[in-house]
């Protein structure tokens, strides 16, 4: 009888590579980015506010954009949807690009973009119209009349914001009788009954309270299945619950992105380590 060889794993693993070709397994595709920073950088006048970032954001994921007062979140934000277009004596380079489409070419109609790169913003502002109004507002300026698909636009937006079942029964109300967090997800419907593939939104629940701030986060969560998010937030535990990927930004630098896990845990780089531990900020 011969004797049975025992092998180490290193040498089990050497046999076999020896013996036999490895099969490399296909990787798998890389996803395309929804949206796709390369190397922007923004200037008020001749203040340069944002220095080369680069940055790619995966399609229906949440991205949370976070970083001390005045490191650029916002402005970052806007320029995904050209919102900064709005304020004198801006410009930047780079290049800012949806499903690899520049932005900022010249034949690209901004009215346009901005539906399908939606805004949400910190303080809700609703309108003073009726609630019906206010989620209609979009569709009807964009020419629609049909009232049947109208109504079915302004339910499914409701539904979507999660704000159908306390409202339902009063479409016809001032919007501004609602409460803080329900306008803010009034305004959120309104902005997607344009219905966009990006929802931008900067700091959404900070005027709320902590049940509003709940609600607009876990509507965040069920809206990724539908929509691609970016959000600022000055609020750590808050990107660490919602969001997928987090890029911390200082001084107008990105200087860190990762798996939203992965950055709060084992953040590459000392900045961000200070930052999320408290350090400065
Ligand atoms: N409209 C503006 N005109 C001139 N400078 C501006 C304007 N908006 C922002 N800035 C400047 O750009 C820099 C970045 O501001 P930004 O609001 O993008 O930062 P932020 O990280 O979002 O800050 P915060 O967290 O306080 O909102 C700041 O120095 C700010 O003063």
């Amino acid at each position: 009888m011969t004797a049975t060889k025992f092998h180490s794993f290193s040498e089990l693993v050497q046999d076999r590579t020896e013996s036999e070709p490895t099969v490399q397994l296909p990787e798998a595709p890389p996803v395309a980015p929804k949206l796709e920073t390369q190397n922007l950088s923004f200037y008020y006048g001749t203040n340069q506010v944002l220095y080369d970032v680069s940055m790619k954001i995966a399609p229906k994921s949440v991205t949370a954009l976070i970083g001390p007062s005045g490191c650029g979140k916002s402005t970052f934000l806007r320029t995904l949807n050209r919102m900064n277009d709005l304020i004198e004596g801006t410009h930047h380079t780079g290049t800012v690009l949806l499903e690899n489409i520049d932005l900022n070419a010249p034949e690209i109609d901004v009215v346009a973009l901005r539906k399908r790169i939606g805004m949400v913003f910190q303080k809700s502002t609703p309108f003073p119209k009726s609630i019906f109004d206010n989620v209609a507002f979009g569709p009807k300026i964009s020419g629609l009349r049909n009232k049947k698909i109208l109504a079915e636009i302004v339910e499914y937006s409701l539904k979507q914001s999660a704000l159908w079942d306390e409202v339902k029964d009063r479409l016809n109300d001032s919007a501004l009788a609602l409460s803080g967090g329900q306008q803010q997800r009034l305004c959120v419907a309104r902005t997607l009954a344009t219905q966009p593939d990006v929802v931008l939104m900067d700091e959404p629940a900070s005027a709320l309270d902590p049940a509003s701030t709940s609600r607009i986060e876990d509507l965040i969560f069920e809206l990724k299945k539908d929509y691609t998010i970016v959000i600022v937030t000055h609020n750590m535990q808050q990107a660490a619950r919602i969001s997928d990927q987090t890029a911390f930004f200082y001084e107008g630098h990105l200087i860190e992105m990762g798996p939203t896990q992965e950055l709060f845990t084992k953040p590459r780089e000392k900045q961000t380590e200070n930052y999320i531990t408290g350090r400065f900020g």
